[in-house]
């Protein structure tokens, strides 16, 4: 029986997304090791879920990084570069095999992703959008305002590898979510059905890398 993928999973907030992967593991239902929860921000829930579940966690701060530079764009660079290559070396000390991005609110520098390129390790992201839509953060308000205005009439979620362009990497698994006739959806309850389109999605997604990954491994 091969062991099972090894995954690192990083947030930034409430964790729901989280709370979906932790509970399939409990179920058998994703065969992963969640070997880390990862936090750029202290008071996120999702670090008090990891805990629940047994699963160890690390806050890494920024601001510690920015304290030690100038408050110019070369120094919260430097501080974002040194941040980034600190967070690397943190992440592949665990040897996960696979990074899950559930809500990480930070952009990922070279100074990340090419030490973990050359480990091998796969990172991934989930993205309230569709491929090439309101790219960034608040995307979900994005596109609710976008409608509104009937600029769209559908939006979406996907799951997609991390690459330096920021939610430009390939589309894993990509959910449609078709906006309500009328267009009296307020963002509350339009919010709560992108989320709940996320928990699916992100399980049926992970669940496709840990199988390509399980199956490279053979
Ligand atoms: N290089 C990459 N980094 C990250 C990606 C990615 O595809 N490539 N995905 C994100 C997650 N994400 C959207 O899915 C995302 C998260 C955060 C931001 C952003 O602008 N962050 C700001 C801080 C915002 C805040 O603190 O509220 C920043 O880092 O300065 C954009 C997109 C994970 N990272
Ligand atoms: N650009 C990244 C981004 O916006 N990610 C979004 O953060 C939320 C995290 O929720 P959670 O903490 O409850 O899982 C999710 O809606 C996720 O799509």
């Amino acid at each position: 029986m091969p062991s099972p993928i090894r995954a690192t999973v990083l947030i930034s907030g409430n964790g729901s997304n989280l709370q979906a992967v932790i509970d399939n593991v409990a179920e058998g239902k994703l065969d992963t090791t969640l070997v880390r929860v990862l936090s750029n921000r202290k008071d996120a829930f999702g670090l008090e879920r990891a805990r629940k579940a047994n699963i160890p966690t690390q806050y890494h701060n920024l601001v510690k990084y920015k304290k030690q530079h100038p408050a110019t764009p070369e120094g919260v660079q430097a501080a974002r570069e040194e941040y980034d290559a600190e967070l690397a070396r943190l992440i592949l000390a665990d040897s996960p095999e696979l990074v899950v991005c559930l809500g990480f609110m930070h952009i990922l520098s070279p100074q990340f992703l090419e030490p973990l390129e050359k480990a091998h390790v796969r990172i991934i992201n989930l993205h309230p959008a569709l491929p090439g839509q309101f790219n960034g953060v608040n995307a979900i308000e994005r596109a609710h305002a976008a409608w509104m205005e009937g600029s769209i009439d559908k939006t979406g979620v996907m799951i997609h590898d991390v690459i330096s362009e920021v939610d430009m990497g390939k589309p894993i698994l990509v959910k449609e979510i078709p906006f309500q006739k009328g267009r009296d959806e307020d963002l509350e309850s339009f919010e709560t059905r992108v989320h709940e389109t996320e928990w699916g999605t992100v399980i049926e997604g992970v669940g496709m890398v840990l199988k390509e990954l399980q199956a490279q491994k053979q």
